[in-house]
């Protein structure tokens, strides 16, 4: 559609225009600091940062109905730039203009109703939105495509150059820098931090596929933090932790995105997500209130936060009930299937425990949640999913298995509909389906296979068969018919089918 197609009340705002004053915000001491250059924390007081629009009232201006028409009319332009998370610009960067926008094809992933049977087993209305389907397969790219585009932003105004992005990571972030750096050579290098051994293969080739400079550190994610804070600190390098406040913008897509799906009714909704360095209920809780200040979703949904139980230091955190009691106690994690999630000193605490405080209070009753799951209910669950034609990850099951607590111990109800994330793509994490299946999963998991869910390959080599294929010696076409009768003799008697009459 041409833009003179399209109402003349939407046409003004279908094209966004670089806007706002968009400054980093103390979270300690409320000091702004200017963004020319990247900030992780305050130089005042150490505290970490958010960004902030002084100029976020002018939103108001236009109604929250027009604003839901832009963002469905902007659905259909085949403008790049907005295809992915800017779509949603004024709310997500509005200093970027377009053209330094980068377009991986991140967002708008899809949301998947599950089917009866789960829908069922789970006992509530609920949602998969599919985050491993971004283009390094996890959530993490809304976050990089914003410091990105950012970063690009600077270089193309000849403010940086030759930058060196570095990251510690329990494998999706890594993927993601090293992507989006790699698509902005030879301005950008990527280096990359990687616990030993705590990382899935395939997610290890990831940053190795993309021609970063890759470390492996001894002991977990939280020792690799430490190193890049400390790398951070005295080097001229771009952080893209979650600790850049820009990747909390560029993740905040993720609500806008649930908003938009159901047509902005968020009254019965309730949003699960799985918590590791909690960069990502800091952005869904931000993104919502934008939305809800702005008048562009009815209500604020239920958020659902979710830990195993291995490393859960957040749930731990609002377990006290008198918040004036709580205090924050970094913890050692033990080992987990949630992997990403492994983390025992979330850099994001500090902002999680504001915007749970400010997202409360702006619903005027509580409306953030946590839960604790097992080990073994995060692997049933993510492979009781999977046998119903999803594709969760590890940390989808470990949604999904909050939900469960949740619904158990009353903070949501069968009468609400879930939205459950499965933050990565199910291939990253194959290995713990394979030790479940094979039943050989370490004792520090404790994780033991419920028979119902293992599978196997069979192979099937019938005693009789004197000859079989193999590769580059094909059979002659006598043998080769003994073959094919043979084998599929066996499989038909496994599958019990029945002869066509
Ligand atoms: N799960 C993360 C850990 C780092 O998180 P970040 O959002 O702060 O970058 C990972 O994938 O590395």
């Amino acid at each position: 559609m041409r833009t003179d197609q399209f109402p003349e009340t939407i046409r003004p705002h279908l094209i966004p225009e670089p806007g706002g004053d968009l400054v980093y915000r103390c979270l300690g001491c409320q000091t702004e600091h200017g963004i020319e250059s990247l900030l992780y924390t305050c130089p005042d007081c150490g505290q970490v940062l958010l960004l902030h629009d002084r100029n976020f009232d002018r939103l108001k201006a236009i109604d929250g109905e027009t604003w839901q028409q832009i963002f469905d009319y902007r659905r259909m332009l085949k403008i790049p730039a907005v295809k992915g998370i800017y779509r949603y610009h004024e709310f997500i960067g509005p200093v970027v203009p377009l053209d330094s926008v980068v377009y991986l094809g991140e967002g708008h992933t899809p949301v998947v109703e599950a089917n009866g049977t789960l829908q069922e087993k789970a006992g509530i209305r609920f949602f998969y939105k599919n985050d491993g389907q971004n283009p390094s397969a996890s959530f993490k790219d809304r976050g990089m495509a914003s410091a990105l585009s950012y970063i690009n932003f600077l270089i193309r105004q000849g403010l940086v150059d030759q930058v060196l992005s570095i990251c510690a990571s329990t494998g999706d972030t890594s993927a993601a820098a090293a992507l989006y750096a790699a698509y902005l050579k030879p301005h950008i290098k990527s280096a990359v931090l990687l616990p030993h051994k705590k990382v899935t293969p395939q997610q290890l080739s990831q940053p190795l596929g993309s021609g970063a400079d890759v470390f492996e550190i001894p002991g977990v994610f939280d020792d690799c933090m430490k190193v890049v804070e400390a790398l951070s600190e005295t080097y001229n390098v771009a952080l893209l932790n979650s600790k850049n406040a820009w990747r909390i913008l560029g993740q905040e897509s993720y609500s806008y995105e649930i908003a938009q799906e159901f047509e902005y009714a968020m009254a019965d909704k309730v949003v699960v997500v799985p918590i590791g360095n909690a960069g990502n209920i800091t952005a869904v809780m931000n993104g919502f209130l934008k939305f809800h200040e702005t008048g562009i979703i009815d209500a604020l949904p239920k958020i659902l936060g979710v830990q195993s139980v291995h490393a859960n230091p957040v749930f731990e955190y609002y377990s006290e009930p008198e918040a004036e009691k709580r205090r924050f106690v970094p913890m050692t994690v033990k080992p987990s299937v949630a992997q990403a999630a492994m983390i025992g000193n979330p850099v994001s605490m500090p902002r999680v425990i504001h915007l749970v405080d400010r997202y409360n209070r702006a619903a005027g009753t509580p409306r953030v949640f946590f839960a604790e799951v097992t080990e073994q209910d995060i692997m049933d669950w993510q492979l009781t999913a999977n046998r119903n034609g999803h594709i969760a990850c590890t940390h989808g099951g470990e949604s999904l298995a909050g939900l469960q607590v949740a619904l158990k111990n009353g903070a949501v109800t069968s009468s609400e509909t879930a939205i459950v994330d499965s933050t990565a793509h199910a291939l990253k994490f194959s290995g713990f389906q394979d030790m479940y299946f094979q039943n050989s999963f370490p004792d520090g998991y404790a994780v033991q296979p419920d028979p119902a869910l293992v599978n196997g390959p069979r192979y099937v080599h019938p005693p009789t068969l004197k000859q079989v294929p193999a590769p580059g010696k094909p059979l002659d076409p006598e043998a080769f018919a003994v073959f094919v009768k043979a084998v599929s003799d066996q499989i038909a008697g496994d599958l019990g089918l029945k002869k066509r009459t």
